[in-house]
């Protein structure tokens, strides 16, 4: 109907925002005022925002800052084209050319038994084209990034990489779970533990798997899909040496999605007190790759707590994979009413749920008896919620939760029914991709 639960479609008042915040480079925050620059020189048409802060410096920043403030401006602050692209030319590395191109190790042009359920001539040759995208997707970080890490926004990272492609020219947290599908498929097993040896160093480094590999993504997460990629890849391989490795990893990956800001209580009618996750990036301002963008948006709200909540939504909104959709708006027909922070989202919970059970699984492989036990307990009590939270008898769907805006992660609220977002959204069916919510036990 378009509509969001009626006890949810007004913020309450006096709210203002109160989460943390992940500070950014130096860097970071200088390209934001390139991409400002460009965009007021060369005009909106085909404007990425977030080119510029993809590109990486030749010279040290203060360098580049003076050259960058001596350029001769007009009244709108725009450069003379000729002179904006010099600037661009003598001082910048185009976007992108810190990631180098790398021959998969296991790439072979039909691999054995490549899909044997596929006997279709015309489909195979098709299938066998899209298997070769692997070659025109594959790179590794170049050496200078770990020289001269000042000097770019992409961040180092140990191993091989594969990346979605055209301007997202860096690695992603979710789009490595479908890639490590695919290389599955495609036999391509080294690639596919390399995938997941950087997400692990990800988290080794900032406690968490980031949305992406580049500076001006350290303030969130992206749906927590994992402990699934080391699962599949451990079922297609039998390597105990991966499970071991990315144990203790995953151990503090749903410590981050269970705690602090991510980390809310609901009281349901029977009284039971359950715990279910939420989105919440560490960030309220402008995101630096869409900071013009951001900006437009936000200047229909009137003070500046209103903008800085709106900042940290549209962050959020980027955490959940989904930016954008009226799923996480408060009016459909309003952008500036995106309030993902008040929403105890389905898929987030399930993707959760999957964790602590790959989890127990891949305890029991190695032997650890107290993380099967105390994970199994966690799925018991996660599964209970999204039964108590999310079930909705009538629509037969788990449904999106609201939860009154501002809550913190002591408080614990009371569960009432017309809390559930009725509209029906893909992420309403995602419990099903889960044995424990599929056969019916
Ligand atoms: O395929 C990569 C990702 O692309 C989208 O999101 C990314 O781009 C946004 C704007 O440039 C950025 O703010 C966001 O944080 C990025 O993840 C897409 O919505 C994602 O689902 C996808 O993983």
């Amino acid at each position: 109907s378009g509509t969001v639960p009626k006890a949810m479609s007004k913020p309450a008042t006096g709210n203002f925002d109160r989460g943390p915040v992940i500070p950014t480079t130096p860097l970071v925050t200088f390209l934001e005022h390139v991409q400002e620059t460009a965009l007021a020189t060369f005009g909106q048409k085909d404007f990425d925002p977030k080119l510029y802060v993809d590109l990486s410096l030749k010279s040290n920043l203060s360098t580049t800052v003076t050259a960058f403030h001596k350029l001769p401006r007009n009244a709108t602050g725009s450069v003379s084209i000729p002179d904006f692209k010099e600037f661009m030319h003598e001082y910048f590395d185009g976007a992108g050319n810190d990631l180098v191109y790398a021959e998969p190790p296991d790439f072979v042009p039909e691999p054995d038994g490549f899909l044997p359920k596929v006997k279709n001539p015309q489909v195979r040759a098709w299938a066998l084209e899209v298997h070769a995208l692997w070659k025109n997707l594959s790179r590794r970080v170049s050496c200078s990034v770990s020289e001269r890490p000042e000097f770019h926004t992409l961040l180092p990272l140990p191993g091989p990489v594969v990346i979605p492609g055209s301007r997202f020219r860096e690695v992603y947290y979710w789009d490595s779970y479908w890639v490590i599908r695919g290389l599955l498929a495609s036999k391509m097993y080294k690639t596919a533990k390399a995938i997941v040896t950087n997400l692990i160093y990800l988290i080794d480094t900032y406690g968490y798997v980031l949305n992406g590999a580049r500076a001006y993504y350290t303030n969130r997460s992206q749906p927590p899909l994992l402990s699934a990629m080391v699962y599949d890849i451990y079922n297609r391989t039998g390597d105990l040496d991966l499970v071991k490795k990315a144990l203790p990893a995953l151990l503090k990956e749903h410590q981050f999605w269970n705690s602090g800001i991510h980390k809310v209580n609901v009281q349901d009618n029977r009284g039971r007190n359950h715990t279910l996750s939420r989105y919440y990036a560490m960030w309220n301002k402008p995101r630096p790759e869409s900071s013009t963008t951001d900006k437009v948006h936000a200047s229909k709200l009137l003070n500046a707590s209103e903008k800085e909540q709106f900042y940290r939504e549209l962050a959020s909104v980027a955490e959940s994979g989904w930016d954008f959709s009226t799923r996480w708006m408060r009016n459909t027909s309003d952008f500036t009413t995106l309030a993902i922070t008040s929403i105890l989202p389905v898929d987030l919970n399930i993707f959760i749920l999957k964790m602590e059970l790959d989890i127990v699984s891949m305890a029991q492989i190695v032997g650890d008896n107290k993380t099967v036990e105390s994970f199994l307990k966690s799925a018991q009590a996660r599964k209970e919620a999204i039964d108590s939270v999310f079930w909705n008898e009538e629509n037969g769907q788990w449904l999106d939760y609201w939860i009154s805006n501002g809550t913190g992660s002591q408080e614990c609220q009371r569960w009432k029914a017309s809390n559930q977002n009725n509209n029906a959204f893909a992420s309403n069916f995602v419990p099903i991709w889960i044995d424990l919510f599929n056969s019916g036990l």
